[in-house]
């Protein structure tokens, strides 16, 4: 046991005054504190009810809140569908389908504890006041989320009601990502520390608030959406976990190959974003199963062994790289809605095109690797990084598309969509950086590399499946009418005519991007976002 903690009178704290005093309650967000130093010896304070309010964090395992509060009192397990979420262009039904199957599992993992999830459907600072009211004196856990605009603000409401109620709420960091100001030199060796923190065994058993009904599992309906019918990835904390074993243990051989193309990514890759979205693993728990599996492949010899280590030694940058794109959104929140460089904003601002767009979101462009994977991503909620960059680069650049218009519904599209992951990659694969290199792909070129024998085209864009040339799948533009005819896919009747000539917009782009990034105050500009943001390796 350790020491007993002292405050500046030299001398435990003695009444709930004295206590909130030294958890440093009131002063806007707090700071995480060990409770092993304040269990040594037993508070003289009103138990409160420990709420734990589950986010984006839907698990028992390696979940300190849940820990802390546990340690503590009776706890609440709180998930609260909010509406006023669920209303944002980047809430698809698919998101709800998600949470609600993860929020099942998570229920009967917590009643198996001695008290099941409680899930209320309203805004969170009035559920929170209703609970008050049923539950007495509260005390609030979380962890951070770095979110979009409406969450963050949501956060804020929380906060100012916590600290008007005298209730005292604790965030504690997740996902490696630092809050408040910092040394960019240093982000990567705090990332490693925190990664390095033993994980956080789940409580065994829940001192239950039995005044507190569960509730019934909000539907679609209950949230203003309608069902989603995508075919999405099982989700929950077992799943999760079978999940990350299967790639570490036998899928993902080939995961460098084939993390490109995206048919057999499917299987190769590592399949845990939508998890690590939803928090039915955590990042910690990824981090520490690889470093397990890596030292396990240390000593093996042969081939299999020497290519499963380059596939880890892959996976392992593209977790930093979770946390990495998270970081700039939390330091910059702006970012969902301005250009890391504001003048980037007019580039596009007055050319936006709804023939084009509409085109793009529902796969109907005449570009056969753009429509088969938008259409693969409507219809399973997943694509592999590289297609995903190229349906932005085609939105972006080819149809000249502002990337703030496009990319809330983009990623509502994503199972797995993380606001910190993906508006940082739009705005990468948009060109509005200032500091990236200007990436246009080529969608036919695209094509022919990731799906060679067009077996991914044809599946997903049907029109395209009788050709039996295989170039023609690609560029089916280049079949003459007599061809078109025989093959039942007659350009502009059975397949749409291309929306674009990828040439001239890739020059016009180009220029366009080109200009303003000679200009002396945007290079000045890209050296400070280089400075707060860039990556060290
Ligand atoms: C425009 C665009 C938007 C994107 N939006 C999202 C998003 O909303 N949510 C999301 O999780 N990923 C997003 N990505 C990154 C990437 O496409 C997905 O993480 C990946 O395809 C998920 O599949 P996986 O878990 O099998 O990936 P793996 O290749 O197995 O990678 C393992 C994990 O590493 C992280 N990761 C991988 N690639 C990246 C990357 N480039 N940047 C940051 N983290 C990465 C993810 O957490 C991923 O789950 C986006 C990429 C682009 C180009």
């Amino acid at each position: 046991m350790g020491p007993a903690p002292h405050d500046v009178r030299g001398r435990p704290p003695t009444d709930l005054a004295e206590w909130e005093e030294f958890w440093g309650i009131g002063g806007g967000r707090e700071q995480y504190i060990n409770c092993t130093q304040i269990d040594a010896f037993a508070p003289p304070m009103p138990p409160r009810t420990q709420i734990v309010w589950y986010k984006r964090d839907l698990r028992v395992g390696d979940h300190r809140p849940l820990a802390e509060a546990a340690d503590r009192g009776p706890v609440l397990p709180l998930y609260v569908a909010e509406p006023s979420i669920a209303a944002g262009a980047d809430y698809h039904p698919r998101h709800w389908t998600l949470i609600r199957e993860a929020l099942i599992e998570l229920r009967a993992r917590l009643a198996k504890r001695g008290q099941p999830l409680v899930v209320r459907c309203g805004e969170m600072p009035e559920v929170l006041e209703s609970l008050r009211a049923t539950a007495g004196p509260l005390r609030l856990w979380a962890h951070e989320e770095t979110g979009n605009q409406r969450t963050h603000e949501r956060d804020q409401r929380v906060r100012d009601w916590a600290r008007a109620h005298e209730v005292p709420f604790t965030e504690v960091p997740s996902r490696g990502v630092v809050r408040g100001p910092h040394d960019r030199d240093e982000w990567a060796d705090q990332w490693e520390a925190s990664m390095d923190r033993p994980l956080v065994h789940p409580p065994d058993a829940l001192q239950p608030v039995d005044s507190v009904a569960p509730g019934p599992m909000p539907s679609h309906a209950d949230l203003g959406l309608r069902p989603s019918t995508a075919a999405l990835q099982q989700i929950g904390e077992a799943e999760a976990h079978r999940t990350l074993d299967s790639f570490l243990r036998e899928r993902g051989r080939s995961y460098r190959r084939a993390m490109s193309r995206p048919g057999p990514a499917q299987t190769e890759c590592s399949r845990i974003s939508v998890h690590l979205a939803y928090g039915t693993i955590s990042l910690r728990r990824v981090v520490y199963e690889l470093r397990r599996r890596q030292e396990e492949l240390r000593g093996a010899n042969g081939p299999d062994a020497a290519a499963r280590r380059k596939a880890l030694s892959s996976f392992d940058s593209r977790l930093h790289w979770h946390s990495h794109f998270t970081q700039k959104l939390e330091d910059a929140p702006r970012i969902e809605n301005e250009s890391y460089i504001p003048a980037f904003d007019a580039l596009r601002a007055d050319d936006w095109d709804p023939a084009l767009y509409d085109a793009w979101l529902h796969g109907r462009t005449g570009f056969p690797m753009v429509d088969a994977c938008m259409r693969h991503l409507r219809a399973t909620g997943w694509l592999n990084f590289r297609m995903r960059a190229m349906l932005c680069s085609f939105a972006a650049y080819d149809c000249w598309l502002d990337w703030r218009r496009f990319a809330p519904t983009y990623g509502g599209l994503m199972a797995d969509y993380v606001p910190g992951i993906h508006y940082p990659q739009v705005q990468m694969q948009s060109g509005t950086t200032g500091i990236n290199r200007v990436r246009i792909y080529n969608p036919v070129k695209q094509g022919k590399e990731q799906d060679p024998d067009g077996t991914f085209i044809r599946r997903w864009v049907p029109e395209l499946s009788h050709l039996d040339t295989t170039a023609y799948v690609h560029a089916p533009w280049k079949m003459s009418p007599i061809e078109q005819q025989a093959a039942g896919c007659v350009i502009g009747k059975d397949y749409p005519e291309r929306v674009v000539d990828h040439n001239d917009a890739y020059h016009h782009a180009q220029d366009a991007i080109h200009e303003l990034r000679q200009r002396p105050e945007i290079q000045a500009q890209a050296d400070t976002v280089l400075e707060r943001h860039g990556s060290r390796a």
